[in-house]
């Protein structure tokens, strides 16, 4: 049996461990490191904990949709002020156990009671674990094109060739910024024809957000893809994680949303939700939610957390900028331009199993055989000897 991706970044991090290199650089892990290479808890973060510590408030079961002054806020910041479902009341939500636990109940809720076939088409690559999710969701998972060898870019023209082929009202999987395991994202001129696409299809958009904000540094931004489907009259699903964006990692704070016909419709949902997360989890926890909840509700401490993702995502963009520079300036013949325009916490290198294979026996920097880095891992201090280890890999 396949390893899951779990179990492959596991490994990683294991040989990372066992490897007594005092420079070795670990670039599996998709976890926001500072450029220290430590783990970074958001400032505001802990102002927000600081301030429910002195709020002293009970450990009683939370509804089973979750903290509704959290889950309130986490639809605002996605659709946005001016989403009009929003202001109609037509969107359902349920807090989720983090973006994974927002696509397993969208996934048991599609196969429940969408009307069409019950399967979902993946981008092909994708987050390793949609396949699991999925499939254990009842869904039958099926692929679409998205990634090209050749240019190390979109597949676009196979991105719309699966669209159209697919039957008439088709799921499908859409990453909604920072596409994991590339980086490699639709333009919004390119957006607008996949929406234009789906729409002729009849499809069914499930977006999975697992990086608002932290992507280009800006939420609205970032929400492109989703607020453009919505503003087309796509009623979409939404699978949101506050893991990366707010560095929640642990505290597993998401959201799970669908857009609906009318607010009578989404109180409807709104049961089904519930009917289906009674008997998985009976209700979330409620820790992560109120910082989240405070983070988002208070004008002050909002403003600094989106300086702070901003902070996170521009020290990703200068370390994407740093190593292809280092690359050049070793006189490296590859063209690196994927390094900087891809998006997000990964980079899509382009090099091959073995090459990577070579990277963590030979230069000791490690990450998955399928070349996809974390570029959180990079820093000022060992960007220079990973491009020095990829040149050689490379050359
Ligand atoms: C596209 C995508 N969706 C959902 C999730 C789920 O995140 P959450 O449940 O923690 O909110 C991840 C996390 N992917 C990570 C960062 C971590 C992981 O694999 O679990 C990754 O290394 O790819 C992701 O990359």
């Amino acid at each position: 049996m396949g390893l899951l991706i779990a179990d492959v970044i596991g490994c990683i991090t294991e040989a990372f461990n066992a490897d007594k290199f005092d420079k070795k650089i670990n670039l599996g892990v998709g976890a926001y490191r500072d450029d220290k290479g430590k783990p970074y808890v958001l400032p505001s973060v802990r102002t927000a904990e600081e301030k429910l510590l002195h709020s002293k408030l009970n450990k009683e079961y939370a509804g089973i949709a979750g903290v509704p002054q959290f889950t309130k806020a986490a639809a605002l910041l996605a659709y946005g002020p001016n989403s009009v479902p929003l202001k109609e009341d037509r969107i359902a939500i349920t807090q989720s156990i983090s973006g994974t636990g927002a696509l397993r109940v969208g996934g048991a809720f599609l196969e429940r009671f969408y009307p069409g076939d019950k399967k979902i088409y993946v981008p092909t690559p994708s987050w390793a674990n949609h396949n699991a999710v999925f499939k254990d969701s009842g869904l039958q998972v099926e692929k679409y094109r998205y990634y090209n060898k050749d240019t190390i870019g979109l597949d676009f023209e196979g991105v719309l060739a699966d669209i159209k082929a697919a039957p008439k009202g088709s799921i499908f999987l859409l990453h909604a910024c920072a596409h994991n395991p590339t980086g490699i994202d639709p333009t919004e001129p390119q957006w607008r024809e996949i929406s234009n696409a789906m729409k002729e299809g009849g499809h069914f958009a499930f977006f999975d957000m697992a990086y608002q904000g932290f992507a280009s540094g800006d939420t609205d931004k970032d929400a492109f893809a989703v607020r453009h489907f919505i503003n087309e009259g796509h009623n979409v699903a939404l699978a949101q994680s506050f893991a990366k964006n707010m560095g929640l990692y642990g505290e597993r704070v998401g959201a799970f949303s669908i857009v609906c016909e009318s607010a009578e419709e989404k109180k409807r949902v709104d049961s089904q939700l519930k009917i289906l997360v009674r008997p998985m989890y009976s209700n979330p926890p409620v820790n992560g939610a109120r910082i989240a909840s405070e983070i988002l509700n208070d004008p002050v401490l909002n403003e600094q957390w989106l300086a702070e993702v901003k902070g996170m995502a521009d020290r990703i963009i200068t370390m994407r900028a740093l190593l292809k520079k280092n690359l050049e300036d070793l006189g490296s013949k590859h063209d690196w331009s994927h390094i900087t325009s891809q998006i997000g916490m990964f980079a899509y290198t382009g090099l091959n199993p073995k090459q990577m294979e070579q990277l963590a026996k030979e230069h000791s920097v490690y990450a998955t055989k399928d070349g996809r880095i974390s570029v959180a891992g990079i820093t000022t201090g060992n960007v220079k000897r990973l491009a020095e280890s990829i040149h050689k890999v490379t050359c």
